[in-house]
């Protein structure tokens, strides 16, 4: 028998297409998958339900509640799981944002983050993308309470600025999600 705090983590990649549905399909199976795998925290990757680029935010936002939510609300209880539900362009009142859902297995919403530190960057002739020509940055940090843990939310350029790990972790959170 497992300790109490010992508990199976899944970490969900997945490649993504043009077709949100076929994506939150995907999502939903690998995640069924993940708990009969004997996971009880599921973890999706940030941009799951679409292509990943500036092009992209417009296009696939959604606002909560909203297919994304639903589906993963749904997923959550359907399969008893913790699930730190990747994160998706979120429409409120007006303004995107890159936005983390988190459940419980009573298919409660625990959390919701959005991206603190959207990724600016340019390395000419290598990659140049500014995420903030489109969306907009989250303002606060999320904490979600769990039977299993405290767990601290980023998502993705996040894990790149330790301060906000170390406040996550003055806060008594044991393991840090970034998607
Ligand atoms: N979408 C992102 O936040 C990308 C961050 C990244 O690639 C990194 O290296 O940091």
């Amino acid at each position: 028998m497992m300790a109490a705090n010992k508990f199976r983590i899944a970490l969900i990649q997945l490649a993504v297409s043009a077709n949100k549905q076929h994506n939150l399909q995907r999502a939903a199976c690998l995640i069924s998958e993940a708990s009969k795998e004997g996971a009880k925290i599921i973890c999706l990757p940030e941009g799951f339900n679409s292509p990943y680029g500036v092009e992209y935010f417009e296009k696939y936002q959604e606002s909560i509640p909203g297919e994304t939510s639903k589906m993963l609300e749904k997923a959550a209880k359907e399969n008893y799981v913790y699930l730190i539900g990747g994160s998706f362009p979120e429409l409120d009142s007006g303004k995107l944002y890159n936005t983390s859902l988190s459940f419980g297995p009573d298919g409660r919403l625990l959390g919701k983050h959005r991206k603190v530190h959207l990724f600016d960057i340019d390395i000419p002739g290598r990659i140049t993308i500014r995420e903030s020509e489109a969306m907009n940055p989250g303002n606060s940090l999320t904490i979600i309470q769990t039977d299993l843990c405290k767990i601290g939310v980023g998502i993705c350029y996040d894990i790149r600025f330790a301060a906000m790990a170390m406040v996550y972790a003055k806060k008594g959170k044991k393991l840090l999600s970034t998607q």
